[in-house]
């Protein structure tokens, strides 16, 4: 239980900290409904024996924060280094998530993938402010100094989300204005890519479907297309509410102006189908989303680019693993994201600099955030991109003040787990999350 690197005993686990909050999320259009006014998210912070704290965030949801609360006990006391046995002692106590825990959501709801990252991402951040280096160069060492993301449309109602719900805030200019206002059709949406692309300089943009008859959906990336010429790349991301035929149909329709097409249909054989009849390539974060499901995804061809996301996926050790397998498969790797703050960015960013290979920018849901829970206030993007921390660790702190508001929003808010269902009912009463639609 050393740390054998320098023959001295590690640091220890001594405090576990499990801090749920809420934070304003605008009224987003998906393939499951309507984001509520907040959305939520668990941060998870580390203080070992001799007094580092390192920090961690996942999405929200009490089950995962009652699991991780029962992890504590099994916890405390564990070297920091010792990620491998960290990992061993969890899954013999609560067991690896089943495929099938991943539900049909868009998103993903399995429970172990998320402790599993909360920790390791806060012994990670732990670790390397001990040895004084970044994360990234844990993960193997930076190949970039700066990390692409893409701009992530969604359709929308007006409202900015939190307190205002669906008002809008009379003062607010540029990209907070075009954040609240309406998106619901073609013209609405490239307004919305335009402010988008204006404020963080993305140079490829990707739309959330999965909204409206696919005829809307694809008209709007011809729209996007026609207003931002061949060289801004697109993605289409309908969360697998396709037929096949559908999917082959649209997808030959947009082969001429798409970078990738993302989870056209629900599961690997259907979008194996659809893979063999379109040139354009398939990504997704729906059919192949654990290292189970690799082997089939070999054997039939279900995509051709998977997005990793190291709360899905176990941590940011296991994404690099999965790069591995991609690199070995001849699969291309990119990010899938959910609505998040500065914490997980950090990750994100850490990863994508480790990463061998970045051929794709990846998602990131940071620009419809608001809020901030680090020291410093949000991060600042440049042409799309994000400069990786230097400082040792994560790069980021904890701002408590700001904590403990956000806490205080989510004791407030009532929400206990994401419902994107129950959230669009209360708009269009009976409207029910169908898993196939079109
Ligand atoms: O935030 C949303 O509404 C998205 O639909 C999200 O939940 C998805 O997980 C995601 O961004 C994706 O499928 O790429
Ligand atoms: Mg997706």
């Amino acid at each position: 239980m050393n740390n054998r690197l320098s023959g001295k005993p590690g640091p220890r686990i001594k405090e576990i900290t499990v801090t749920p909050i809420a934070v304003v999320d605008p009224p987003l259009l998906n393939a499951a409904g309507l984001h509520a006014p907040y959305a939520l998210r668990t941060i998870v912070e580390l203080v070992t024996d001799d007094g580092i704290s390192g920090i961690s965030e996942i999405p929200g949801n009490r089950d995962i924060d009652i699991a991780l609360e029962a992890s504590r006990e099994l916890l405390i006391g564990r070297d920091v280094f010792q990620l491998s046995e960290i990992r061993q002692v969890l899954v013999s106590h609560f067991g690896t998530d089943t495929a099938a825990a991943r539900g049909e959501a868009p998103w993903d709801q399995r429970k172990m993938v998320h402790i599993f990252s909360a920790i390791e991402v806060a012994c990670l951040d732990i670790i390397g402010k001990v040895v004084g280096r970044p994360v990234v160069d844990l993960l193997g060492g930076k190949m970039r100094d700066r990390v692409p993301f893409s701009a992530y449309l969604f359709y929308k109602y007006e409202g900015a989300g939190g307190s205002l719900g669906f008002g809008t805030d009379p003062n607010a200019t540029g990209w907070a204005a075009a954040r609240q206002a309406s998106a619901l059709n073609p013209a609405e949406i490239v307004t919305q890519a335009k402010a988008m692309c204006a404020e963080f300089g993305f140079q490829s943009i990707k739309l959330k479907g999965g909204v409206f008859e696919p005829r809307q959906e694809v008209d709007a990336m011809f729209t996007l297309y026609e207003a931002f010429g061949p060289e801004v790349p697109l993605r289409i991301d309908p969360n697998a509410l396709w037929t096949v035929e559908t999917a082959i149909q649209y997808g030959k329709e947009m082969e001429p102006i798409l970078e990738y097409l993302e989870d056209p249909t629900r599961g690997q054989a259907a979008m194996a189908q659809v893979r063999k009849a379109l040139k354009t390539p398939l990504a997704t974060n729906m059919c192949t989303t654990s290292f189970e499901d690799i082997p089939n995804s070999i054997a039939i061809g279900s995509e051709d680019i998977i997005l990793s996301d190291h709360h899905f996926w176990g941590g940011l050790r296991s994404s690099m693993t999965l790069a591995g397998i991609c690199e070995t498969f001849g699969r291309g790797l990119s990010m899938h994201s959910n609505s998040h703050l500065g914490i997980s960015l950090a990750a994100m960013v850490h990863l994508g600099a480790a990463l061998p290979q970045v051929p794709y920018a990846l998602d990131t849901h940071y620009p419809w955030q608001s809020d901030e829970v680090i020291v410093g206030g949000r991060f600042s993007f440049e042409e799309g991109s994000v400069a990786v921390p230097q400082e040792p660790g994560l790069g980021v702190e904890l701002d408590r003040t700001a904590l403990m508001a956000l806490h205080q929003n989510y004791l407030d808010c009532g929400l206990t787990k994401r419902d994107d269902e129950t959230e669009m009912q209360k708009v269009q009463p009976g409207w029910k999350f169908q898993s196939v639609r079109w």
